[in-house]
């Protein structure tokens, strides 16, 4: 399924927030409309009978087209097509045929790379320098320079990018390496499941898993800290690779030695190998990767003046997916505007004034918490205010309320209006349900307190 056609619910969605829907228009124009084909970068959509194509297209389609972007990460094209149309008979031929060529899974994708994070794409400056040479040596030459190899930095430095290029690299060379990425709470929450279950065979999987490779990437290390068991399991199973000359790639939001509750022997380890730092870029490299985020993303065809850019780069200074961030809320802002704005500093200003404060002031806000939140668990912040109660949804905003009422004073009211005006008993109760299951549920109170990290690092 494409991911417009398994993201349709929650585009539309989307779409009903930001336009501000009645439920009449909603029900009677958004609502019927059904994804027919994805073919390329063109969405299909099929009108019913009964609606104006005319009507939609000027209405809908741009907002639609914004929308999809937002959630898809990826601009589509869009044609409404109607449900007697006779081009719906080429519309499925042209589809047929990519899928008869469909490719089986590369090894980068079985691994849980982002294709888009390779060193091609990594812009280098002051800031990187020494880690990305330290990158590519050990891309080159896996178990043999550094191991460990300890990468640091703040939040949205390219940590994580980093970690990706090195892994594509050996797979580039070498498609037979057996290369895990994993997150720190997918290492966890996978131990205490298989601790959980009592087939013995569960915690032989997860030693195999994680022993039988040749390469190890852990993201956001400091997350494993202060859980003993985890430590203890992870400690062996760095000794393990480690002693076969596995390379282990490691990130982390400080050095080893500010790592508090980082067991000693566990400390030395990461010492052994080479320890590098991703520090904030300077000025000319927030400018050389605003520039390739436009080569890489096609973002020419807007014409972003100079002086624009150099506007956000002057202001998002600290993190690299919000100064990416605001580029792509420009353009989003440009086109819901219906391209009727120009492009300059002022639209600049009135798109980047949530991220500009949150540069300059970064206090525990029930805003952080709900971007937080969001991006933890790749659910949109639509959705998170929407009504919708499935459990991927209800879970995280039940999250959101909980630790919204536990980390700032924000009265139960409040937290309801910013979920779109649900009411204060509907909060208590998901307060209360997230504060009695962490008690009991191992794996949620591990997620939770990921998050809060997340939120409070300090
Ligand atoms: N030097 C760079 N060149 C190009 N893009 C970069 C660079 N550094 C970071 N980015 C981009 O910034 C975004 C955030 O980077 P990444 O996720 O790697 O950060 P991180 O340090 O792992 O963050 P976190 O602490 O949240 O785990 C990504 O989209 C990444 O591609």
């Amino acid at each position: 399924m494409n991911i417009v056609e398994e993201k349709w619910m929650e585009i539309i969605e989307h779409l009903r927030v930001e336009l501000d829907l009645s439920n009449v228009s909603f029900t009677t124009w958004i609502k019927p409309l059904k994804v027919y084909k994805v073919v390329d970068n063109t969405v299909y959509i099929l009108v019913n009978m009964n609606a104006s194509i005319d009507y939609i297209e000027k209405k809908y389609m741009l907002h639609l087209k914004v929308a999809i972007a937002e959630i898809t990460g990826t601009e589509f094209d869009i044609i409404f097509i109607a449900e007697d149309d006779d081009r719906l008979g080429d519309i499925d031929e042209t589809s047929s045929k990519p899928a008869e060529k469909k490719k089986t899974k590369s090894a980068a994708e079985k691994a849980g790379l982002n294709p888009k994070y390779t060193f091609d794409t990594f812009v280098v400056g002051n800031n990187n320098n020494f880690a990305h040479a330290a990158s590519v040596a050990v891309a080159e030459s896996p178990g043999e320079v550094y191991n460990p190899l300890f990468l640091y930095g703040g939040v949205g430095l390219g940590k994580t990018h980093l970690m990706h290029s090195i892994a594509h690299y050996i797979l580039d060379i070498n498609p037979k390496k057996k290369v895990l990425y994993a997150t720190s709470e997918s290492f966890t929450n996978e131990l205490i499941a298989s601790l959980k279950n009592s087939k013995e065979t569960s915690m032989a999987d997860f030693r195999d898993k994680y022993r039988n490779i040749d390469v190890l990437l852990i993201d956001d290390i400091q997350f494993l800290i202060g859980k003993e068991s985890t430590q203890e399991e992870f400690f062996h199973t760095f000794n393990h690779l480690h002693t076969l000359g596995k390379q282990i790639i490691i990130s982390s939001d400080r050095p080893p030695k500010d790592i508090e509750t980082l067991e000693a022997r566990l400390r030395t380890r990461f010492e052994w190998g080479l320890i590098a730092d991703i520090s904030s870029p300077d000025y000319e490299t927030r400018m050389a990767i605003l520039q390739k985020k436009i080569e890489l993303d096609h973002l020419e065809k807007y014409n972003i003046p100079n002086d624009v850019l150099q506007y956000i780069a002057s202001n998002v200074k600290t993190n690299i997916r919000e100064l990416e961030g605001s580029l792509n809320k420009l353009i989003a802002l440009y086109k819901l505007e219906q391209y009727k704005k120009e492009i300059n500093i002022s639209l600049a200003a009135e798109a980047l004034k949530d991220i500009i404060s949150s540069e300059n002031n970064r206090a525990v806000t029930p805003e952080l918490i709900l971007d937080i939140v969001s991006e933890h668990f790749g659910v949109s912040i639509a959705d998170l205010k929407s009504k919708k109660k499935n459990a991927e949804i209800a879970l995280p905003r039940q999250i959101f309320m909980y630790l919204c009422r536990t980390m700032t004073d924000t009265p139960l009211k409040s937290i309801g209006l910013m979920l779109g005006g649900k009411d204060h008993s509907t909060i208590n109760h998901g307060v209360n349900k997230i504060a009695s299951e962490i008690k009991k549920d191992e794996t949620l109170n591990n997620t939770v307190d990921i998050i809060k990290k997340k939120i409070n690092p300090v």
